[in-house]
């Protein structure tokens, strides 16, 4: 099983990952991504499930319209591990793919 960051790993990780926060009240990360309308939140989201499927890591998240509130945690690991910071990163670059 992948290892949960200290505090401080974790707080290096998100320098390199633009827009990704600490959740408060848990060992989480989150992004709120805002894309340009319904479709393309829901192509991100199809192409960011088919890479979480792969990985057999899954994100937390929730889609209002063009909305998408992601938070991804290790619950096995109980914290945050390298693959939320690899899912985090490939989010990221999949959501810069999307126009708008
Ligand atoms: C059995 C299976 O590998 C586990 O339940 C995986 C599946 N996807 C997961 N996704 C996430 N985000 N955290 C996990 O701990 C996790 N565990």
């Amino acid at each position: 099983m992948a290892e949960r960051l200290s505090a401080e790993a974790r707080r290096q990780a998100l320098t390199g990952i633009p827009g990704w926060v600490e959740v408060g009240g848990r060992e989480a990360i989150g992004k709120t991504f805002v894309f340009k309308d319904f479709n393309e939140a829901f192509g991100f989201m199809t192409r960011a499930a088919l890479v979480a499927e792969k990985m057999d890591h899954h994100p937390e998240w929730r889609n209002v319209y063009k909305t998408v509130e992601v938070v991804l945690a290790t619950h096995d690991a109980g914290g945050v591990t390298a693959l939320d910071i690899e899912l985090a990163k490939t989010m990221n670059a999949i959501a810069k793919l999307t126009p708008g």
